[in-house]
């Protein structure tokens, strides 16, 4: 079988960038179907089915249709499935779960994934992305995908994060830089280098690099999460953060200057702090967000307070992009074993940051709205 190439779609769709004038607050959300060979479509389905239990906010899932519809069955879940437009979505909701049809249909079994899942996932990834960046719904969920799956087909980014932020960033939307947070009631962490090596994490490592992860958590957490003053505690990268500069340079010439700088801006930093000490109740009562050196620094304590709870939300985006904090789950696919949890907490927080930019652009008033109306959205 040929390998298939996953290209972004890439002409602008002038429907799209005029749609941008509906409000969040009566779009729903859209759910990527992720790959399809995972627990996305399982979760996709036990979060409709749970949804007046536990509070789910509407939404619609952008892909292949026949994917869902065959793990319901093979599930034994009844979850009437109804071909929709955003638009639709909301009042469908309640009878259907709604999905915005996109993309080919995939053809790998549950649990036994295969590089030929890579053109549904990703055109899935890219129809639920001109939904939200063209205003016909109000947030990004993306359910996971498997990045070595992604790999082998050629998809060149690391992951959901650097993907999104490089798609609105030739946009022409502002994207500065994309920050991973994993988000629970009981702590949130951004790690300040994410899908690399750890022999590459100390050169890529720099003051600029932690300054500007610093600025964007701090102002998303401001303007996004409602915290006045957020105070942000950095990790150091070595045992002990460094041990005074016995136990490695990176923490006194890397990580304290940055702190520093970012005191200077008036951003309530710490650090650098040694991270094995500053995950237990009293030191996570001194901070809102922890600033890890590297991705299971910082990951490994959130999702082991909060695997189930967890959302990975992507800051310094220009829309909003949240996500399960776990991965695509291969071993039960398609078994009923799959938790709903974190996609549930992704599509509730998805909708509270939805609603509160809202709020906030109606505050900026009639130039911001007609600033955003101005917008380019991201091709479908
Ligand atoms: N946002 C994304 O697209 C993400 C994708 N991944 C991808 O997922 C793939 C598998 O990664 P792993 O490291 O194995 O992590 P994983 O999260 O898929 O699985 C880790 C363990 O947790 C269990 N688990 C995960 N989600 C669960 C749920 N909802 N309910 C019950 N049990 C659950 C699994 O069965 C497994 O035992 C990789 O290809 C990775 O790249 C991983 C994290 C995020
Ligand atoms: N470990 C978190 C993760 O892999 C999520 O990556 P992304 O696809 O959200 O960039």
């Amino acid at each position: 079988m040929p390998r298939p190439s996953p290209t972004p779609s890439p002409a602008p769709s002038p429907a799209a960038l005029s749609a941008h004038r509906s409000g969040p607050r009566s779009a729903p959300l859209v759910l990527s179907l992720g790959e399809p060979a995972g627990i996305g479509p399982d979760i996709a389905l036990a979060a409709w089915a749970r949804r007046a239990a536990v509070e789910v906010p509407p939404f619609l899932v952008a892909g292949d249709l026949d994917v869902l519809a065959a793990r319901a069955r093979q599930l034994g879940l009844a979850v009437p499935l109804v071909a929709a437009a955003p638009e639709e979505a909301a009042g469908r909701f309640g009878e259907a779960l709604p999905v915005f049809p996109a993309g080919p249909s995939a053809t790998a079994t549950p649990g036994r994934p295969d590089a030929s899942s890579a053109p549904c996932v990703l055109a899935s990834l890219d129809a639920a992305l001109g939904l939200v960046t063209s205003g016909r719904a109000a947030a990004l969920v993306t359910n996971p995908l498997a990045k070595s799956v992604m790999y082998a087909a050629g998809f060149a980014f690391p992951g959901h994060t650097e993907y999104l932020a490089a798609r609105a960033a030739a946009a022409g939307l502002p994207a500065p830089y994309p920050v991973m947070m994993i988000w629970s009631p009981l702590l949130a962490v951004v790690p300040a280098t994410i899908h690399i090596p750890y022999r590459d994490v100390p050169r890529q490592l720099t003051y600029d690099l932690l300054v500007e992860t610093g600025r964007i958590v701090a102002r998303d957490m401001v303007r996004r999460f409602g915290i006045a003053r957020p105070r942000l505690a950095f990790c150091g990268l070595n045992p002990h953060a460094g041990e005074d500069g016995t136990l490695g340079s990176e923490d006194e010439n890397v990580v304290r200057p940055a702190v520093a700088a970012l005191r200077r801006e008036g951003i309530e930093a710490t650090g650098p702090l040694p991270a094995d000490t500053l995950f237990h109740p009293e030191a996570r009562a001194g901070y809102d967000v922890a600033v890890g050196m590297y991705h299971d620094q910082v990951l490994i304590p959130a999702k082991t307070l909060a695997f189930h709870e967890g959302v990975n939300v992507t800051l310094g985006l220009p829309f909003i992009r949240t996500s399960p904090d776990h991965g695509t789950a291969f071993a039960i696919a398609g078994t009923g074993r799959a938790d709903p949890s974190s996609l549930m907490a992704a599509l509730r927080l998805a909708r509270r940051l939805a609603d509160a930019e809202d709020g906030l652009r109606r505050q900026d008033g009639p130039d911001q709205e007609s600033r955003d109306q101005g917008r380019r959205a991201v091709p479908a």
